[in-house]
């Protein structure tokens, strides 16, 4: 993989720190040699990922390419065939499972489509993973709930309605606070912004890009999203061919010679994300 200028140099109390533009960065989440199939056919093959501490990283790649899969594969939804997996330095896999249980804790995430359980209220699904985890009265809950609510630009009154009452703005910022829940310190969201409008979609990006200043939050966000890469993304990964290709900026991105980012990141669609000419002729995005 092009890691751009991160170079590993240690590791602390089984986490990695990589020295990044002259500054020692801690990875949060190390994904090591990761291969991941279904049946015949094999989707992430020996996949490699760091993921830094107070970081957005946008993960990109074809449709089909994989950027689910790992992301639940990272979050112990799918089996790995073989590779490492560590978060907040405990191995996921042969780590002690007290420290498992404990790093499990210590993310959200946000599925594609919100996936909020439809019979029950806003209300109890921000709370289910609180009811999961902790041991709480049902006041301070409610309290939390609200809180959390008003964390993602909702208010109470939203909070004894169903998700089919919810417009797909709503859902996502509903989806968005159950993530956050357990005060998280890491945030997995699978394509936020799809089925937002552009204005709705560049609301999302801010309120995320917020919530990580203020919360001191590590998010990685697969997105096909061009303006939230350019806007809210401090570094992005991209995944082809069951690896990733390349890992950096979005200047490293733009000057990339790699056919597949040529033609994602230079692009029309692209080229209107930077504000640039958007009638040129582009290449089109080719199906790794
Ligand atoms: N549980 C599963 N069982 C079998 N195949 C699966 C499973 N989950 C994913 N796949 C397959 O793995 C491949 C990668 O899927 P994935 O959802 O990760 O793609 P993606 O990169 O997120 O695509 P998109 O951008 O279209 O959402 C697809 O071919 C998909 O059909």
């Amino acid at each position: 993989m092009a890691q751009e200028n991160g170079q590993e140099n240690g590791q602390a109390n089984g986490q990695a720190n990589v020295q990044a533009n002259g500054k020692a960065r801690e990875v949060i989440i190390e994904v090591r040699d990761v291969v991941v199939g279904f049946g015949d056919r094999v989707v992430l093959n020996h996949l490699d990922l760091d993921v830094y501490r107070g970081e957005i990283l946008g993960f990109v790649g074809g449709s089909g390419a994989g950027k689910s899969v790992l992301m639940r594969t990272i979050v112990g939804l799918l089996p790995k065939r073989s590779g490492q997996i560590k978060v907040l330095g405990v191995d996921m896999t042969s780590g002690p499972e007290a420290a498992r249980h404990a790093v499990e804790r210590r993310w959200g995430v946000l599925f594609q489509q919100g996936a909020l359980f439809s019979s029950l209220t806003v209300k109890e699904n921000i709370q289910f993973p609180m009811r999961e985890y902790l041991k709480l009265p049902q006041r301070l809950m409610d309290e939390m709930a609200v809180a959390k609510l008003e964390m993602v630009g909702l208010d109470a009154t939203a909070m004894d309605k169903f998700p089919s009452e919810l417009s797909g703005g709503m859902t996502k910022r509903v989806s968005l606070a159950r993530s956050l829940a357990l005060d998280p310190d890491i945030v997995f969201l699978d394509e936020p912004t799809s089925g937002l409008d552009p204005i709705g979609a560049g609301d999302f990006d801010s309120l995320i890009a917020t919530l990580q200043k203020t919360l001191g939050l590590t998010v990685f966000m697969v997105t096909h999203d061009l303006d939230s890469l350019h806007t809210v993304c401090d570094r992005i990964a991209v995944l082809v061919d069951g690896k990733v290709a390349v890992a950096g900026t979005m200047e490293t991105m733009l000057a990339s010679t790699h056919p597949w980012l040529r033609a994602y990141f230079h692009g029309k669609r692209s080229r209107g994300a930077q504000g640039l000419d958007s009638k040129a002729d582009a290449a089109p995005i080719p199906t790794p």
